[in-house]
């Protein structure tokens, strides 16, 4: 595995953060690193496929960088006349995560798409994960997509939501960003590398408060919804469409 050293030197000029070749080169070593509960969150995905999975549907994996989550819910369907469909806008991604699944074989068709998760369409899903990817479209398209997802899923379909999120009170956000800096000290991260990558996101990377996903996932439909993951400002939710 290839080790993250983009943020390793000096930038004279820290451009915002883009998920091109030098990214997608380094990802599975970025991600591990950067990400608390990256791997549960994986294995959860797929746990939860196994739970969730219907015949004759789809599996949708929004902003899929090399397919981590696409491989989870794959390796657990058993169910008939199942397709999983990954989605990402980046053409660094998407052509590695088609070599990553031709690299297994598998019963269950994947399609890799290059596209904008907000013209994906979708339809007869049984799964839809979104993993660390809502945070990254403009805040005023999130409710519209939340929604497509919504009406796309089969009723008792689960929307597998994880993001990064920020907190109402500067205090708790603070602390919870100083804990993750520890985090990612920790996982051999250097402070220039923290502070680059930091400035990188800040315009691309727009986290919203749990309460408003909470608000968003309500009023899409979802009833049921929840927090199953939390470490630091990261977490994963999952909502259920009623059956
Ligand atoms: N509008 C968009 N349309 C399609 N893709 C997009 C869009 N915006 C961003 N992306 C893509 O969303 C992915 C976000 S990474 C997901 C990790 C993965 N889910 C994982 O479980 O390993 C999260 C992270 O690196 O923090 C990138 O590959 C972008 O190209
Ligand atoms: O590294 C960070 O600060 C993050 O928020 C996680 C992350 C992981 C991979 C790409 C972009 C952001």
């Amino acid at each position: 595995m290839q080790k993250d050293h983009v943020y390793a030197e000096p930038l004279a000029h820290i451009q915002d953060f883009r998920f091109d070749d030098a990214v997608a080169d380094v990802f599975p070593d970025m991600i591990q690193r950067s990400v608390p509960g990256y791997q549960t969150i994986i294995q959860t995905i797929g746990k939860l496929t196994a739970r969730y999975q219907q015949d004759n549907s789809h599996y949708y994996d929004l902003g899929c960088s090399l397919g981590a989550a696409s491989l989870a819910m794959r390796r657990h369907i058993s169910a008939a006349n199942s397709k999983v469909i990954a989605v990402d806008n980046s053409q660094a991604m998407i052509e590695r995560c088609q070599r990553h699944l031709l690299a297994f074989r598998s019963d269950v068709p994947v399609e890799a798409v290059l596209g904008d998760i907000r013209q994906t369409p979708i339809e007869q899903a049984a799964v839809v994960v979104i993993n660390f990817t809502l945070q990254f479209l403009p805040p005023e398209d999130r409710d519209a997509l939340i929604q497509r997802i919504y009406k796309g899923l089969k009723p008792g379909g689960i929307l597998i939501l994880s993001e990064k999120f920020k907190t109402d009170d500067n205090i708790t956000n603070d602390l919870l960003i100083d804990l993750y800096h520890d985090f990612k000290r920790a996982n051999g991260y250097s402070e220039l590398e923290i502070s680059q990558k930091r400035t990188a996101l800040e315009n691309v990377m727009r986290p919203d408060t749990l309460a408003t996903h909470a608000t968003r996932l309500q009023q899409a439909g979802f009833s049921a919804h929840n927090l199953w993951f939390q470490c630091f400002n990261f977490c994963s939710m999952f909502a259920i469409k009623d059956a």
